[in-house]
């Protein structure tokens, strides 16, 4: 896990002299671009780094997808390993949530998507005709960019799941799924003496945290977080971090993530997209600190974003 300082200055001290530094969040916008990115060749189905990992949770070789005649993502392979954080970063619309939504097929509901190559979870194939696609989420678990909880009480929300998936046989055995899972989202203080108050009612941290409640309560061993704090205040994203990285102890995490300091506090290992391509993976340090494709080193130094 990378205990990198949220603060820039510290950062940029923990990665040394010479190092590429990113710039911060807040400053890369106008940053004026010095070349021409998308004129870069980009062999297709090549990455550099190391996309490969001993222990697989999900094994991912010569992924396509297509949104109609567009494809979106183009040949990529990669490995995701057991309990580790990897974060997708890269320009918009280069494929990242694509990609990370191929891991639990919530692209299925999207009609003019199609997904081909392998992809497996714990060896086996994600996209076979015959899996539990409701099985499969309970397994992958997803948190959203924008905080989303139900209608419903504090209670009902994090309930959810565990009872349509019949995890608990007597009402004591919901309640100690609900205090759990409220208790690892770090939420089970500012919400054990208002459970059956509407959730909708919480601040967008607390909501964003009932989300990983909600996630965490149908045991999930894969966690997917899609932009989870682009909505949420500094102390808000704070207390998210801290909480991906007392998760990460139990699951493993994808989070997809504008923010480079983010990716650098919060993962083991950081992929780079750019235009549907899978252009580096490698250990965070080591793509924030030596990036080997001239297009990371841009994206991270923020020749353009
Ligand atoms: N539902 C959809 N229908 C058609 N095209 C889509 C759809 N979703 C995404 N795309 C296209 O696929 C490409 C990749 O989009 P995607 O959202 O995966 O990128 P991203 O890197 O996550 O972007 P951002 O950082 O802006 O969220 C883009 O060209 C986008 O326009």
């Amino acid at each position: 896990m990378n205990t990198m300082s949220p603060s820039i200055s510290a950062e940029a001290g923990m990665l040394g002299k010479g190092a590429a530094v990113p710039v911060p969040d807040s400053q890369r916008k106008d940053t004026l671009m010095e070349d021409k990115p998308e004129d870069t060749v980009i062999e297709e189905g090549k990455t550099v780094g190391q996309p490969f990992t001993a222990d697989p949770k999900f094994k991912l070789r010569n992924v396509d997808v297509s949104y109609g005649a567009d494809r979106a993502i183009k040949n990529i392979s990669l490995d995701i390993g057991r309990n580790e954080v990897i974060a997708f970063i890269g320009p918009s619309g280069c494929g990242k949530s694509t990609f990370l939504r191929c891991l639990n097929r919530m692209n299925d509901s999207i009609d003019i998507c199609r997904v081909k190559g392998s992809l497996e979870l714990d060896d086996q194939n994600i996209y076979d005709s015959k899996r539990d696609v409701v099985e499969l989420r309970a397994r992958v678990g997803m948190v959203f960019q924008k905080p989303n909880p139900f209608p419903k009480s504090i209670y009902d929300n994090v309930a959810y799941g565990p009872r349509i998936h019949g995890l608990a046989n007597r009402k004591s055995e919901l309640d100690d799924i609900v205090e759990n899972s409220l208790r690892k989202a770090g939420l089970w203080n500012e919400a054990k003496d208002r459970l059956d108050s509407m959730a909708t009612g919480m601040s967008g941290g607390q909501q964003q945290r009932l989300c990983i409640a909600r996630a965490i309560a149908v045991s999930p061993e894969v966690i997917l977080m899609d932009e989870p704090c682009s909505a949420l205040d500094p102390i808000a994203t704070a207390r998210v971090e801290e909480l991906i990285a007392e998760m990460s102890e139990s699951y493993t995490i994808v989070i997809v993530t504008h923010s480079m300091q983010q990716a650098a506090r919060v993962s083991n290992r950081t992929a780079y997209f750019h235009m549907g391509h899978l252009v580096e993976v490698n250990k965070t340090d080591t793509v924030f600190t030596s990036p080997q494709h001239p297009l990371t080193e841009s994206y991270i130094t923020g020749r353009f974003g």
